[in-house]
């Protein structure tokens, strides 16, 4: 089947920098969010995202006009009716996911293939939800997505091989690199790191070591590029609450339990990045750790 015209649903970091690739590579891109404010910053991220890698010259700026000009947003969820793909990257809590779901498909053409980029939720509930569960599929971009070399893909119990190749394609004529993961909760990259995230955040509430000392250590001591402390605000602590939770639910083993000092910072709204606070502090000009 040929692409040539994307939705994106959920225009936060994920849905921005996911609309902000495929525009690049020449696909049309739809972008909708419940949210206005959420569609004027995303253009405007993209924008910027752009132009940095104009100022890096990886693309020229005829490239970033290009781009800029095949995305178009919209609030009316029925306007991506007429896209060959969905890709939806709203927030990770499944109710919000399938009451999407309920409402899109109506209006969609019975050839679109639907995809999720949820970190953790199972695709094949998500896909029994809609009228195509066979052309339905687990698309897991990695944050930032422009840089990120990695997407996963996973089949639900009824995908079939056409929606697998079609999107295996898709991957590849976006320059980056496909793994396929089975549909088990959190899947690989996040049933991996989600674990050693949440246990970076026992060893601060266990006063092991402060905010600062956990990502100095990690940083310094097994080269990574972000501490975990750091990363989990990059991702979004809400986001990272819901992973743990999805594999503690899904896996029922208490070695998931999520800490209880991650729930808290949750509960206060100190959500990372995108709210000012985390374990960090963004409102100045350099983060300031808060622990
Ligand atoms: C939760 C989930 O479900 C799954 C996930 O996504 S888990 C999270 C996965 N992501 C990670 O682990 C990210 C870890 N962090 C990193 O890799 C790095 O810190 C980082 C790439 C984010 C930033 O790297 P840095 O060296 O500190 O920053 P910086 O020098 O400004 O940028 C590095 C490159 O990325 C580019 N870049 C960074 N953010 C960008 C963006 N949003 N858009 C476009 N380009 C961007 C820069 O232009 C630069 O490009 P070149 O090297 O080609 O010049
Ligand atoms: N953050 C990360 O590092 C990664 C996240 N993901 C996954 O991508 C998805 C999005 O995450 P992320 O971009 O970080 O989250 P954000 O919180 O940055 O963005 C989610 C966006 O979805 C919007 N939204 C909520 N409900 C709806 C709806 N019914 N219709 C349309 N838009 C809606 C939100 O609006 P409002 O704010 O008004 O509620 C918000 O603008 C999640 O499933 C997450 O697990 C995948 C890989 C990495």
């Amino acid at each position: 089947m040929q692409i040539a015209t994307v939705g994106v649903i959920g225009a936060g970091q994920m849905g921005n920098g996911i609309a902000h690739v495929f525009a690049l590579s020449g696909y049309d891109v739809l972008l909708t969010d419940v949210n206005t404010d959420a569609l004027h910053k995303a253009r405007d991220l993209i924008e910027k995202n752009l132009a940095r890698q104009v100022t890096r010259e990886k693309i020229t700026e005829s490239d970033k006009d290009a781009a800029l000009a095949r995305i178009s947003t919209t609030q009316t969820l029925a306007d991506l009716g007429g896209t060959d793909l969905v890709i939806e990257a709203a927030t990770e809590r499944e109710t919000v996911k399938t009451a999407i779901f309920e409402d899109l498909v109506p209006h969609l053409k019975p050839e679109t293939i639907l995809t999720s980029n949820t970190s953790s939720i199972s695709i094949t509930r998500l896909a029994s939800r809609t009228d195509r569960p066979e052309k339905f599929m687990g698309f897991h971009f990695m944050n930032p997505v422009p840089v990120m070399q990695l997407v996963e893909l996973i089949r639900g119990i009824a995908t079939d091989r056409e929606t697998y190749d079609a999107l295996l394609a898709v991957v590849e004529s976006l320059g980056k690199t496909a793994a396929s993961a089975e549909d088990f909760p959190a899947f690989i990259v996040n049933r991996i790191l989600m674990p050693m995230i949440n246990e970076a955040v026992y060893t601060l509430y266990e006063g092991v070591g402060s905010v600062i000392s956990i990502d100095t250590a990690m940083k310094l001591g097994t080269n990574h590029p972000m501490g975990p402390l750091e990363l989990a605000d990059f991702i979004g602590l809400d986001t990272c609450l819901a992973i743990m939770n999805v594999l503690h639910d899904g896996l029922a083993d208490t070695k998931y339990r999520p800490c209880p000092l991650l729930t808290k910072y949750v509960e206060a709204g100190w959500l990372g990045r995108k709210s000012g606070r985390g374990f960090y502090d963004y409102r100045g000009d350099t983060p300031v750790p808060t622990r």
